[in-house]
């Protein structure tokens, strides 16, 4: 069971004890008569009826004390956020003021909203599906501008669009299959049987592009992480400061400068990356230098991109092919840094397997053209503001992947002429699955979990 439905519930929507109002949010029937008994306008008469979306002004009191100075909005049923009637109490933030409201309701008998809950009866009282229910979960916690954008898209219905146009398909195609179910002596036409194997081959190939745009979705909804590594004093932590904007790293020119992990979020054409600063590689006796080259290789395996930076003005340490073995040839970029210098002298050979770039962080030169590098290699710059991706989320991803496991089942059994109860079957396992994404048929355990991610007063 996940909530109790039939209960008016109560919940901060805001953070309490930051700002300077709190909107305090009732549904539920008895959200209005309970908020008319204690709501007094500025003559302290009670208010007999409030009109539905109307901000009136007065004061929250309890037994002839007045509590708080308030404004408040009801929200009619089915006119609202849940879909039961809503009432809205912005009062202001005081921790015991909030307390204090909330104590009131909660002796008459409201219950304090469960995180999630209020999103969740907008989902069970059909205002939204599940897909926009996680979109409202992935707005909130959005880092940046794309992150949101796609979001919204998600909460506007792009990703359900394409579900239930996925579904409108199967069930046509399941309607002309079930339609010979009754005359068991009867073959598919060989018109209606090329319409279905046209149908659905169309229909493999929309699920697929619709998975081809997963990885750039996931990286715009999560971000992506940049590990720097390389010898000590090559210039690590000024790439980091230069790409933060500020001095968040110490930067000297003693090789050995930094020990620990420096990480920080910054946001490169629209996408949110973490870039990870870290100790220079090399043997050390100091055991607090040896430790922090062990955190830099323990980053090694979940970096998304790993630029490895070389001083292009030393000679070239033969120690640096040992480093190189360690990394993953798919994620890395080999950087040489300090053009600038005169002894700047860098023998392309020494690494030409390699991608690489020559910058100079001290002069700022390079450095954009290392940015496209980077993105090129997720395969990001070919599709940058790319609106058709909808998919970001892995829930989804695998749901797609298993529907479009089952429409291909679908296709064989089709080919090699199986019965048509076998062919229906396969097409309502991809429907099912398709659901899931909705919310039709997904299983209570994962509606919990989903529910459960979101933050008191959503
Ligand atoms: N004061 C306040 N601000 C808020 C919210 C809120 O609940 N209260 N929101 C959320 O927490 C967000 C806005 N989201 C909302 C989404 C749907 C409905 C709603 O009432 N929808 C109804 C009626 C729409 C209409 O009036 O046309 C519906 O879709 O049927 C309200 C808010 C952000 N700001
Ligand atoms: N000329 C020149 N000097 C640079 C450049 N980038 C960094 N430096 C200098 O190189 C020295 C080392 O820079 P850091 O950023 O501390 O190097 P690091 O790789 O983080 O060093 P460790 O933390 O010791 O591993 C500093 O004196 C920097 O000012 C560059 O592009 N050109
Ligand atoms: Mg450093």
């Amino acid at each position: 069971m996940l909530f109790s439905e039939d209960d008016t519930i109560i919940a901060p929507l805001t953070a309490p004890g930051h700002g300077a109002v709190t909107i305090l949010r009732l549904s539920g029937s008895k959200s209005l008569d309970l908020v008319l008994t204690h709501f007094f306008n500025k003559s302290f008469n009670r208010f007999r009826s409030l009109l539905s979306h109307y901000f009136y002004y007065g004061f929250i009191c309890d037994e002839g004390v007045s509590i708080d100075e308030v404004m408040v909005v009801y929200m009619a049923s089915p006119k609202s956020y849940t879909r039961e009637d809503v009432v809205e109490i912005h009062c202001h933030s005081s921790v015991a003021v909030v307390r204090n409201i909330i104590d009131i309701f909660v002796r008459s008998g409201v219950r304090i909203a469960e995180p999630g809950e209020f999103t969740y009866r907008a989902f069970k009282n059909g205002r939204i599906d599940l897909s926009h229910a996680e979109a409202i979960a992935d707005l909130i916690a959005a880092k940046s501008t794309m992150a949101s954008q796609l979001a919204l898209r998600q909460m506007k219905g792009a990703l359900s669009g394409r579900v239930y146009e996925f579904k409108d398909t199967i069930l046509s195609m399941l309607a002309l299959i079930e339609a010979y179910i009754d005359f068991p002596e009867e073959d598919i036409d060989k018109h209606h049987a090329l319409s279905i194997q046209r149908d659905c081959e169309l229909l493999l190939s929309k699920v697929e592009e619709t998975l081809s745009g997963y990885d750039e979705g996931k990286i715009l909804r999560e971000g992506f992480s940049l590990l720097i590594l390389g010898k000590p004093n090559v210039g690590k932590s000024s790439l980091l400061n230069l790409l933060v904007g500020e001095d968040r790293a110490i930067v000297t020119n003693i090789p050995g400068t930094t020990r620990d992990i420096i990480q920080e979020t910054i946001t490169l054409h629209g996408y949110p990356i973490t870039v990870i600063d870290t100790a220079g590689i090399r043997d050390s006796d100091d055991p607090i230098e040896q430790d922090g080259v062990s955190r830099a290789k323990n980053q090694i395996g979940s970096a998304d991109v790993i630029l490895y930076m070389v001083d292009g003005s030393q000679p070239f340490d033969i120690s640096i092919v040992q480093d190189i073995k360690l990394l993953p040839a798919d994620r890395f970029i080999f950087v040489v840094n300090k053009c600038d210098k005169p002894d700047f002298d860098f023998q392309e050979s020494q690494i030409s397997n390699f991608i690489n770039f020559s910058i100079s962080v001290k002069e700022n030169t390079g450095v954009e053209q290392l940015i496209n590098g980077i993105l090129d290699k997720l395969n990001l710059n070919s599709r940058h503001h790319d609106e058709s991706v909808v998919l970001s989320d892995r829930r989804h991803k695998d749901i797609l992947v298993r529907c479009h496991a089952f429409l291909k089942d679908f296709i064989e059994a089709f080919e090699s002429g199986h019965s048509d109860e076998f062919l229906a079957l396969h097409l309502r396992e991809a429907l099912q699955a398709l659901g899931e994404i909705t919310g039709e048929t997904t299983p209570d355990d994962i509606l919990n979990d989903i529910f459960g991610r979101f933050c008191i007063g959503k």
